[in-house]
């Protein structure tokens, strides 16, 4: 029994770290995905008695004895999405800290917490091997943990019992609703031990694809008018999420009114973003004009993520950059490093674009152009494909 998941990354066009406090954003997913494969144990297999999981992109192979697993979590499986409690996560610590995960990778722990909790929880004691690779750049604002949470929960809830599913299936497919809703409720679980404090939006953007807007929990699907084209560079500036979203948390109880107002004014912009994205095209305004709105909505958003504490020098050298030949730029996702968007409008002559690639990868930087706004979780019972 075979089954492999791909959830795609995301950018935030604006509302990052505001979310986390309550004000809208708004999230597209893009065209790079994390792959979960998941194949369950049988009796001609030599694995009768392990959970295997192997790292691809890292080259780690990580193993647990069933029996260990047994011991840490005696009430799995759990029935529905649930949290990981302090005792919970005691066992998790017990079982991730005797793999001796090579210190330059001491980045995955969290990630590898994330998959003991979520298999545990849908699938109990199973012995089973879990391949992972990801097009995604792990820690950069692209959503690489909220994608592994999402394919690894499509992929554990693809055999359970509470969920209706054709195995005959050719292809990638997509869930139904109720089943994608089971699918979201699980990896933002995930995504608590990874994030500590996830607004839910990144997860939630995986699961469903498109374009959303989404504000304490609620998410708006939007039919976007406007095609929009972002350069996406990675600073590759290593840096993780959870610390910044505890640092961003650190200011506002030091400045509850000033970052109240901060995170008013990023609400507005998303709201107003939304309303750009969604009006018809072209009786109120020209796609030239909804893009000299975005860009500038953009640029306003970055600086709010200043206040918050969330650039970085590498941030603000692509800023400069790109501000020469008059584009609009902001980071995505927590910042500190990882990646910033830039806005190609549909009028740039690739001979600019080219100029600009040419420019920040001089300065050390990865740049590529991500398709916006596709699918969300599929599940495909092909072996191969
Ligand atoms: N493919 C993967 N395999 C294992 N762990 C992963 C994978 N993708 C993400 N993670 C976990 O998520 C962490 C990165 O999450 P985060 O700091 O939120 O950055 P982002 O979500 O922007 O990539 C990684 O350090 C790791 O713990
Ligand atoms: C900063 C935040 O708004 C997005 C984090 O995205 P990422 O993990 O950096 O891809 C946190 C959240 O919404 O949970
Ligand atoms: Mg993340």
């Amino acid at each position: 029994m075979e089954v492999r998941a791909r959830a795609p990354g995301k950018i935030i066009l604006g509302g990052e770290h505001a979310v986390v406090h309550g004000s809208t954003a708004v999230a597209a997913s893009i065209d790079l995905y994390t792959y979960v494969s998941l194949h369950f144990s049988t009796p001609s297999d030599n694995n009768q008695d392990s959970l295997k999981l192997f790292l691809k992109d890292t080259s780690l192979e990580f193993s647990w004895p069933i029996s260990r697993i047994r011991e840490a979590f005696p009430d799995s499986p759990s029935p529905a999405p649930a949290s990981c409690s302090v005792e919970n996560a005691k066992s998790i610590a017990s079982l991730v800290d005797q793999l001796n995960i090579p210190p330059a990778n001491a980045q995955l722990a969290p990630g590898l917490s994330a998959f003991l909790w979520l298999y545990s929880s849908i699938q109990g004691f199973k012995p089973a091997t879990v391949v992972v690779t990801s097009e995604l750049p792990l820690g950069s604002g692209l959503g690489s943990s909220a994608a592994f949470c999402v394919a690894l929960s499509a992929a554990l809830l693809a055999f359970n019992d509470s969920v209706s599913l054709d195995l005959n299936q050719q292809g990638w497919h997509s869930f139904g609703d109720k089943e994608l809703d089971l699918v979201n409720k699980w990896a933002f679980e995930g995504e608590k031990i990874i994030h500590g404090k996830p607004s839910g939006i990144d997860n939630t953007i995986s699961a469903y694809g498109n374009v959303i807007s989404f504000k304490s929990g609620n998410l708006t699907h939007m039919q976007s008018t406007v095609a929009l084209k972002m350069l996406i560079t990675n600073t590759k500036v290593g840096r993780n999420t959870k610390a910044l979203v505890a640092g961003v948390s650190e200011r506002m109880l030091r400045h509850r009114d000033a970052m109240a107002f901060v995170f008013s004014a990023v609400d507005s912009i998303s709201i107003e973003l939304t309303a750009i994205l969604k009006s018809p095209t072209p009786d109120e305004l020209s796609v030239t004009e909804k893009e000299e709105k975005i860009g500038e909505l953009m640029e306003m958003n970055q600086g709010l993520l200043q206040c918050m504490g969330v650039s970085h020098s590498t941030i603000e050298t692509v800023l400069r950059t790109t501000l020469k030949y008059k584009l609009a730029s902001k980071l995505t996702g927590a910042g500190g490093g990882g990646c910033v968007l830039t806005l190609l409008p549909t009028l740039l002559s690739g001979t600019v674009v080219d100029k600009v690639i040419t420019e920040l990868e001089s300065c050390g930087f990865q740049c590529f152009v991500a398709g916006i706004g596709g699918k969300g979780v599929e599940i495909n019972f092909g072996v191969s494909s």
